[in-house]
């Protein structure tokens, strides 16, 4: 049988219900949810009950009784759990009940984890799906990626450093027990025993960790439960019920066949939970046959690339990429800021963070016609690069000026940095052309997309200055 279909049925065994969707391969995109049927704004289209839900409190007891360290992270410890199921092994650790062997007791809950998610297990991304993520990028392309992507992903390699710091000591990490072959179509990522057809499979332990890893970061959801123990990277859903301050990083769960939704930058389609469990909402109308995806968030294109692999279609959503997406300027504009200037900017709360929103359109124009382009940050930053620290730029800052009268000059030195950002943008589109030797294809193409995005924010954004200038 399909491994969709086995899936549908397993998960259907145990609750779940879908209405008017089925998961299917969408060209691009792995797999995605279809609809089946016609469907109206409002339908309920998935229902995942509470029982289903990987969380930390479902997490496998013989990992827990490795000792793992209490201060593992929420995503470390779910990363750890399918670590398990997707065949990394547990070391043979002196702490075990058996000395020296995992314990018949742990063996046993190991494979009862495994059989019991095997055809969730089994749809799951493999380790080369998440080749488009930067974490696994060579050095050479992560270092060409915007600054803000770059500065996300320093985090998220501390983060996972840190993670598999905590976990590694319940894994068996010799490097023969790793290489023999018997474990590899497990430990590859699909978990249904077939054998490897790659020597390029063989993976380290670490490896096999970091795809548990990256498999939880790229499709957990935001959930936490009133025994007050919490385990997402937040794909959009809220909780019916009370609403409680919790650390985000720490309000984490999977769930079975939700995990299949592809990500809208517009009307995604609302989750939410409660006690019950998790329900999908339609958004809008579906026609049969079209994909049905809920918003995993505002998510610029920089966060979408680091954190889950990919940057929006410019047939997207709206049709013309990302709605959210944005690019930062302090790579143009710290540069022209001298130690006083950044000093007194600081000072003022406005030293860096400067921002283009790619959610600008025309029917932002002031009464003049005109657009804003650039953050008020930037603004703030820019005036004071061109008229200095004065009572006009003081006003400004204040709000008590719109900074009418030296607009014009701001437009121009932010076009000329704009220029300069998009100069950067096309050499850098060109040197990863060029390194057509480093990294596989599909990284080289989606950092050139992401450029590409940028580059055409940034004209975007120097014609409406234009128009702008030629209004005045
Ligand atoms: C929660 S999973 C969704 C299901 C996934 N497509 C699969 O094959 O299992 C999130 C991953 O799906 C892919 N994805 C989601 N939305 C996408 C989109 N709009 N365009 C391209 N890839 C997308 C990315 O690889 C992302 O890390």
């Amino acid at each position: 049988m399909d491994p969709l279909e086995e899936l549908i049925t397993w998960a259907t065994a145990k609750g779940v219900k879908l209405h008017g969707i089925k998961p299917a391969r969408m060209p691009g995109r792995g797999v995605g949810i279809v609809a089946t049927r016609q469907i109206t704004q409002g339908d309920v289209l998935l229902e995942v009950p509470t029982s289903c839900l990987r969380t930390t409190d479902t997490v496998s007891p013989a990992l827990l009784a490795r000792k793992l360290p209490r201060r593992i992270s929420v995503h470390g410890l779910l990363a750890a759990d399918l670590a398990l199921d997707l065949g990394l092994d547990l070391q043979c650790a002196a702490s075990s009940p058996n000395s020296g062997s995992a314990s018949d007791s742990e063996a046993n809950s190991i494979a009862r984890s495994r059989s019991a998610h095997a055809p969730w297990n089994a749809v799951c991304p493999a380790p080369a799906d998440f080749a488009t993520m930067p974490l696994v990028w060579p050095a050479a392309l992560q270092a060409l990626l915007p600054g803000p992507a770059r500065e996300l992903l320093a985090k998220q390699q501390a983060k996972l450093a840190r993670d598999w710091a905590d976990a590694a000591a319940a894994f068996a990490v010799s490097a023969e027990d790793d290489r023999d072959d018997a474990d590899v179509g497990a430990g590859a990522g699909f978990n249904d025993g077939t054998p490897s057809p790659s020597p390029s499979l063989l993976l380290s332990p670490e490896d096999r960790y970091r795809h548990a890893w990256l498999l939880v970061n790229t499709r957990t959801f935001y959930y936490y439960n009133d025994k007050g123990s919490s385990s997402g990277t937040g794909r959009g859903a809220k909780r019916r019920k009370v609403v409680r301050p919790t650390d985000p990083d720490s309000c984490m769960c999977l769930q079975p066949v939700a995990d299949l939704f592809n990500h809208d930058d517009g009307e995604g389609c609302a989750v939410a939970f409660d006690d019950a469990g998790y329900t999908v909402q339609a958004s809008r109308a579906f026609a049969p046959g079209e994909e049905v995806r809920i918003s995993y968030g505002r998510h610029p294109g920089d966060f979408l690339l680091v954190e889950y692999g990919f940057a929006v279609d410019d047939g997207d959503g709206n049709g013309n990429g990302n709605r959210w997406d944005e690019v930062a300027l302090d790579d143009v504009v710290l540069p022209r800021l001298g130690a006083r200037q950044k000093k007194v900017l600081e000072e003022a709360g406005f030293l860096g963070q400067y921002v283009l929103d790619g959610n600008v359109s025309d029917a932002d124009a002031d009464a003049d016609g005109a657009v804003t382009v650039a953050c008020y940050r930037t603004q703030v930053a820019v005036r004071l690069l061109c008229c200095g620290a004065g009572a006009e730029w003081r006003r400004f800052v204040d709000g008590k000026d719109d900074g009418a009268a030296s607009q014009g000059k701001v437009d121009a030195l932010l076009g000329e940095m704009l220029r300069e950002y998009q100069a950067k943008a096309e050499r850098t589109i060109e040197e990863v052309e060029r390194l057509g030797d480093v990294g596989e294809p599909e990284q080289r193409a989606v950092l050139v997309k992401r450029w590409r995005q940028i580059r055409r924010l940034l004209g975007a954004n120097i014609a409406r200055l234009e128009k702008n200038n030629a209004q005045a």
